[in-house]
């Protein structure tokens, strides 16, 4: 191989080679390993039976975030989990942090929250790292420059035993975003557009590089957004070059390393990006100017459109395969081909997940609000912070005065209504805007029907009790909310 010539995917890759078969297949040394409480319990009872202690416990982080419940911290205890495999498996996760000897951000614990929001926030997942969890959304940590990646329960085991695991090398993509996105437009509407034209299929066996202008100019929050949803592109890696904000980022956190280890290390870090003229396997490149706000119509993070667009008409598709698809999705979805986006009555907001449930999501939608209320005709609209510390942080700031006075349901960290392993569902047939990553069928609820959108996008659709485009200037004026007046904001 040129060795002077890598992508950021070579060079972490044989930074963490440890051996590779003649087939191809490689062992890889793992950094970092987050745990949570439904992939994990097996793989811990499988080291017991074992009579094995995991390898390194100080590489390990667990925290509880997809069966807890959001509600208000006096009824979040075990004993507020209805469900009992739900509840066995975060008490589970406690057990076993305590006898193997691994942190645990366990429930009541100011710092719990989704692992791949915690990751990050706590400086666990540093650059150069490789970074696994028994998760697909670990794609997430490849903002920071991290080769990270979900594994199954069996490699949880794996990897607490031996800290490595096997793997087959990735082909290499390049998504580059040339220019600059626009102003109501995020991370969040560029990952849509971006599966759209690749497909939930396009990046399959692919570890995706993003960069480019529009990528350079995200904050650490917004890469993680794109990243996040590689997998919905079918990658199962994402990844962005380290620059001087994802160092800034890190700077001071409780993981990250200081003093003169800090110095080395932001060294190493600074050589983690593609070197000019490596090759990728694959490209795609993107005008960011072009993008604009999107919306999910069908049952697939693919099924997108700009806010703009028409559900589509499935005589109009060639392919009987796709056309058999778009029909089936509609009709799950209660939609009409030809039906307008924009003014899509919703039932349902939720406002959180590890795609955009961090700090600057959240000043996101609530700047969306503009001092109005939630449309009466909304059943619920939630905002679900992504960790304690990025629920203080929307506190300090206020953040949550301004989406209770607005009508919002303030809640306490976790998956939430991003999948319906817990309380917090939609209802068969309820139509809900979510800033989540997944609109499969049933995903938020039996029967439940999910738009993906940004959280601007979700926030403006809360007040307008519809999909609207949030750039458009009647958002501002002319819809149903009522405005909140500023003394019940501060
Ligand atoms: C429960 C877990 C295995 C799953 C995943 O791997 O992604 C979940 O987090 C999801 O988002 O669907
Ligand atoms: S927030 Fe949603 S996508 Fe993310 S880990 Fe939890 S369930 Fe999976």
């Amino acid at each position: 191989m040129d060795t002077a010539r890598q992508t950021l995917f070579d060079k972490l890759w044989q930074r963490h080679l440890m051996d590779q078969s003649a087939d191809g297949e490689a062992l890889l040394y793992v950094d970092r390993h987050l745990v949570y409480e439904v992939t994990s319990p097996q793989a811990f009872e499988g080291l017991r039976l074992a009579g094995r202690r995991p390898w390194r416990a100080d590489t390990v982080l667990a925290a509880a975030d997809h069966n807890v419940p959001t509600t208000p911290n006096e009824r979040r205890s075990l004993t507020h989990i209805p469900d009992p495999l739900s509840r066995a498996q975060v008490q589970q996760l406690e057990i076993n942090a305590r006898e193997f000897g691994i942190t645990a951000f366990s429930l009541g614990r100011r710092e719990q929250g989704i692992i791949h929001v915690i990751g990050p926030e706590q400086g666990a997942t540093l650059p150069g790292m490789t970074v696994v969890a028994g998760d697909s959304h670990t794609s997430t940590h490849g903002a920071f420059g991290a080769l990270a990646f979900g594994v199954g329960t069996s490699d949880v085991e794996h990897v607490l035993a031996t800290q490595c695991l096997a793997m087959r090398p990735m082909q290499r993509m390049l998504v580059q975003v040339n220019g600059l996105l626009a102003a109501g437009v995020s991370a969040k509407d560029l990952i849509l557009e971006i599966i759209r034209r690749l497909g939930t299929a396009g990046g399959t066996g692919c570890a995706i590089e993003f960069a480019g202008a529009a990528i350079e100019a995200l904050s650490m929050e917004g890469r993680m957004t794109l990243c996040n949803m590689a997998i919905e592109a079918g990658a199962r890696v994402g990844l962005v070059a380290v620059d001087e904000k994802t160092i800034a980022y890190l700077e001071g956190r409780p993981y990250a390393p200081r003093g003169a280890q800090w110095e080395a290390a932001v060294a190493y870090w600074r050589t983690l990006h593609s070197d000019a003229g490596a090759t990728f396997d694959h490209s795609l490149f993107i005008d960011a100017a072009a993008v604009e706000p999107m919306a999910t119509w069908g049952t697939s993070p693919e099924q997108v459109l700009p806010i703009g667009g028409r559900v589509p008409e499935p005589a109009a598709e060639p392919d009987p395969v796709r056309r058999a698809g778009i029909e089936r999705a509609l009709a799950y979805m209660g939609l009409r081909p030809g039906t307008a986006l924009d003014g899509l009555a919703i039932d349902k907001v939720f406002i959180g997940s590890c795609t955009n449930a961090r700090i600057e999501d959240l000043r996101a939608a609530a700047a969306a609000i503009r001092g109005r209320r939630v449309a009466a005709t909304v059943k619920q609209a939630l905002v679900v912070p992504g960790s304690g510390l990025v629920k203080a942080q929307a506190e300090a700031e206020g953040l949550d005065r301004l989406f209770i006075a607005a009508g919002f349901e303030w809640r306490e960290p976790g998956c939430s209504m991003c999948l319906g392993m817990n309380d917090d569902r939609l209802a068969p047939g309820e139509r809900c805007a979510s800033t989540s990553n997944r609109n499969f069928e049933g995903r938020q609820g039996p029967g439940g029907r999910s738009h993906l959108v940004s959280p601007a996008m979700a926030a403006a659709a809360a007040i307008a009790g519809r999909l609207v485009d949030v750039r458009r200037e009647d958002v501002r004026r002319d819809l149903p909310g009522t405005p909140v007046l500023s003394a019940q904001i501060h």
